[in-house]
């Protein structure tokens, strides 16, 4: 990939489309598009040819989807799989039809067996039922998969997939109704010490810069702060204790998005259809840390790292999802990529962009 190469980024603004953006720039490459989502609906096939034809970018990143924690997914299903079917399926199809030389398509961990041994190795894909809070998602990235292997061996193209593990990072959701457990628990034990130190004023600044969901914006009156206090609350969050959502014994693992995009710009650098077809019959490769913990021992983490002063406790009416999902990153190794930052360093890093 010259340094002058058109490379479109979609979905640059997102958590990890921004950091490929940033790994990209600081690489020398300067010749970078993007467009919001309100500038090019890719669900939008006509607005997605258009584009393509206008711009011919010659290298994709397809970093832009409806992304969710497991509320979000087990939600809002119709639109968590229209909206990435439409996604992948026009900018897949739109990269052939308009020449890109190579496309890197972002998938997800969530596309294995509930159930599969672990860790997971990428032959798992489609050998057993799948976790149903984010079924509708895990099939919509299953089909661009599978779109980009067809279109591989029907019409030659240079297609690679990615499927990464629970990421986190900047530019991250901190909305505590639609984020991923990371940011959701970083953000919780940080309001949970202001709570601890009664200072409302940081509190104000932190929920005026994110939302907090579930439609209890609209009941904060800044002047009162017992009504700050009664939403915080309601989201599981007091100066006695923060609620995690399920039991808290399941396993998930989490990498560092500048690591993810690392990986990222390596294979799109380094890896071809062709060579990656050779060790994956889909074209794609794990992207993780190979370790993992529980949440409860993740909150445990967070929360000593940010110095919230209270208990730890469930509300088990809210889905655990997906016992475990360790990825196999053996195939990722052989290819010569590792990642860098360990989980504590990078919860610090976070802590640090935030507040
Ligand atoms: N976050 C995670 O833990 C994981 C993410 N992934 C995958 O990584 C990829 C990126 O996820 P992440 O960065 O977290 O997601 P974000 O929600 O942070 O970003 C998604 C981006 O997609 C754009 N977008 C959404 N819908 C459309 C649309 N219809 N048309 C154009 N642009 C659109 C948004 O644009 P705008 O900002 O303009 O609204 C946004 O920039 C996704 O494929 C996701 O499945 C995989 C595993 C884990
Ligand atoms: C990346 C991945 O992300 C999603 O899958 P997930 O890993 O199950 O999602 P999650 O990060 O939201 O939760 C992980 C675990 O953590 C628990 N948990 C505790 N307390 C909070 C909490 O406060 N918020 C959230 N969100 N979870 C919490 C929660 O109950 C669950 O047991 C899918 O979108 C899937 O499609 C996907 O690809």
């Amino acid at each position: 990939m010259e340094k002058n190469a058109k490379i479109y980024v979609a979905g640059h603004r997102g958590l990890v489309g921004s950091a490929i953006v940033r790994k990209l720039k600081e690489l020398g490459y300067t010749n970078i598009i993007t467009r919001t989502h309100k500038e090019l609906d890719l669900t939008d096939q006509k607005a997605t040819r258009e584009f393509f034809e206008k711009e011919k970018p010659e290298y994709v990143f397809l970093a832009a989807a409806k992304v969710g924690g497991i509320l979000a997914n087990n939600t809002y299903k119709a639109e968590f799989i229209y909206q990435n079917i439409m996604i992948a399926a026009n900018v897949i199809e739109a990269s052939y039809r308009y020449g890109v030389k190579k496309l890197l398509n972002l998938g997800s961990s969530c596309i294995y067996p509930k159930y599969a041994k672990q860790p997971l190795k990428e032959e798992y894909l489609l050998t057993g039922e799948l976790e149903p809070t984010n079924e509708p998602y895990a099939i919509a990235k299953i089909s661009a998969i599978k779109m980009c292997r067809y279109y591989n061996e029907q019409y030659g193209t240079n297609f690679i997939s990615v499927m990464p593990t629970n990421l986190y990072g900047p530019n991250d959701n901190f909305n505590l109704e639609t984020a991923h457990v990371l940011p959701a628990l970083i953000r919780k034990f940080y309001l949970g010490k202001l709570l601890n130190e009664g200072n409302y004023e940081k509190i104000k600044e932190n929920i005026k810069k994110y939302p907090i969901g579930f439609g209890l914006d609209k009941e904060i009156d800044e002047n009162n702060n017992e009504t700050i206090d009664k939403v915080l609350k309601q989201v599981g969050i007091t100066k006695e204790n923060i609620t995690l959502w399920g039991t808290g014994e399941v396993y998930r693992e989490f990498l560092y998005v500048d690591d993810m995009a690392d990986a990222c710009v390596y294979l799109m650098r380094n890896v071809d259809a062709e060579e990656m077809g050779k060790i994956s019959p889909d074209y794609f490769v794990n992207i993780g840390a190979g370790k993992d913990i529980t949440i409860k021992e993740l909150a445990k983490m967070i929360k000593e790292i940010i110095g919230y002063q209270g208990e730890i406790i469930h509300d088990t009416t809210k889905p655990d999802g997906t016992p475990r999902k360790l990825l196999d990153v053996t195939r990722l190794n052989k290819l010569g990529w590792k990642y860098s930052v360990e989980l504590d360093e990078g919860i610090r890093r976070i802590f640090e962009y935030l507040y």
